[in-house]
């Protein structure tokens, strides 16, 4: 069966921090992302010429509140509504008061029912005037989230078949990384089975391999904890980074990754489950990787 609409990219991941100020300060002054917008409860920065690649808003508990997912076109906007409306979804406009700070034109939001995570898809989006300035690192573009999922089977069935995420490549009961079609990242999200549901950990894509380096020592010098790598992961090849944001969720700085054409796509793989799969340098992860955030259900907005 084809897709059920197209997508373009993952466009933004939304946060709930515990202290809005201190992970302000995280994201933009240490990591390098650059504020485009501010409100009194929220802040978006951006990492890519449009207006938010990463949204924080101040809330009791820290985890994943949101992703954001640019169609390819207004046309593949209304057929996302009525495929997920065919299908029984509650399907809930973005409110008319958030368009402004999302700075997009449209959209709608959707729950992924057997995480809770909420799904919100938009087609025109802001672009800036001014280009973004990679500053402390050559951040490229906000890369792909990761999900912590319990029933794994469960997920990946619905991701697929309702909202027409394709597999790259797999681990048997264990993980699944999913590209966008027709976006030729590997991945834009990921599973990740775990002992219940929960954020994973969120990827910015840096165009240097000087970054991964340069980072984990600027990193090191300002008391950030690294939590896995440098490495490189088997699946998408990439050399990566994972370190700890104030609230104990884990951010990936990752360079390189494989691409897949419009047409005539490799298949996807299983691959082992073993250590080796996610670091073929042969490093492992301290316990505090990824053991932070929860996904915010829809009572919880
Ligand atoms: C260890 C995690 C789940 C992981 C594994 C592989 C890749 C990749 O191939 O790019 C990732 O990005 C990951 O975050
Ligand atoms: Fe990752």
């Amino acid at each position: 069966m084809g897709a059920p609409f197209l997508y373009r990219q993952l466009s933004y991941v939304a946060l709930n921090v515990s202290d809005l100020s201190a992970s302000r300060a995280f994201y933009s002054d240490l990591l390098g992302l650059e504020v485009s917008g501010e409100q009194p409860e929220c802040v978006a920065l951006r990492c890519d010429d449009h207006a938010a690649s990463l949204i924080l808003y101040q809330a009791s508990e820290p985890g994943l509140r949101r992703v954001g997912f640019q169609l390819a076109a207004k046309a593949e906007l209304n057929k996302a509504r009525q495929h997920f409306e065919g299908l029984n979804y509650q399907v809930r406009d973005i409110p008319a008061e958030e368009l402004g700070f999302l700075r997009v034109a449209e959209g709608f939001r959707v729950y992924e029912p057997t995480t809770g995570v909420v799904f919100e898809y938009f087609a025109s989006v802001m672009e800036l005037g001014r280009p973004y300035q990679p500053g402390l690192a050559n951040i490229q573009r906000l890369g792909h989230v990761v999900l912590r999922v319990a029933d794994i089977d469960a997920c990946w069935a619905v991701l697929e078949r309702d909202f027409g995420l394709l597999s790259s490549d797999f681990v048997e009961d264990k993980a699944v990384w999913a590209r966008c079609y027709p976006n030729p990242l590997h991945h834009s999200l990921a599973l990740v089975k775990s002992a219940e549901n929960g954020l994973h950990h969120v990827n910015f894509m840096v165009s240097e391999i000087d970054d991964i380096g340069r980072t984990r020592n600027r990193l090191l010098d300002e008391g950030v904890e690294i939590v896995f790598g440098p490495g490189r992961h088997k699946p998408s090849g990439s050399v990566f980074l994972y370190f700890l944001d104030p609230d104990g969720m884990t951010a990936e700085f990752s360079f390189g990754m494989e691409e897949f054409p419009v047409e005539g796509a490799r298949e996807p793989r299983m691959l082992e489950n073993s250590a080796s799969t996610m670091d073929l340098w042969g490093g492992r992860p301290k316990p505090e990787f990824s053991s932070a955030g929860k996904i915010i259900g829809e009572d919880a907005e």
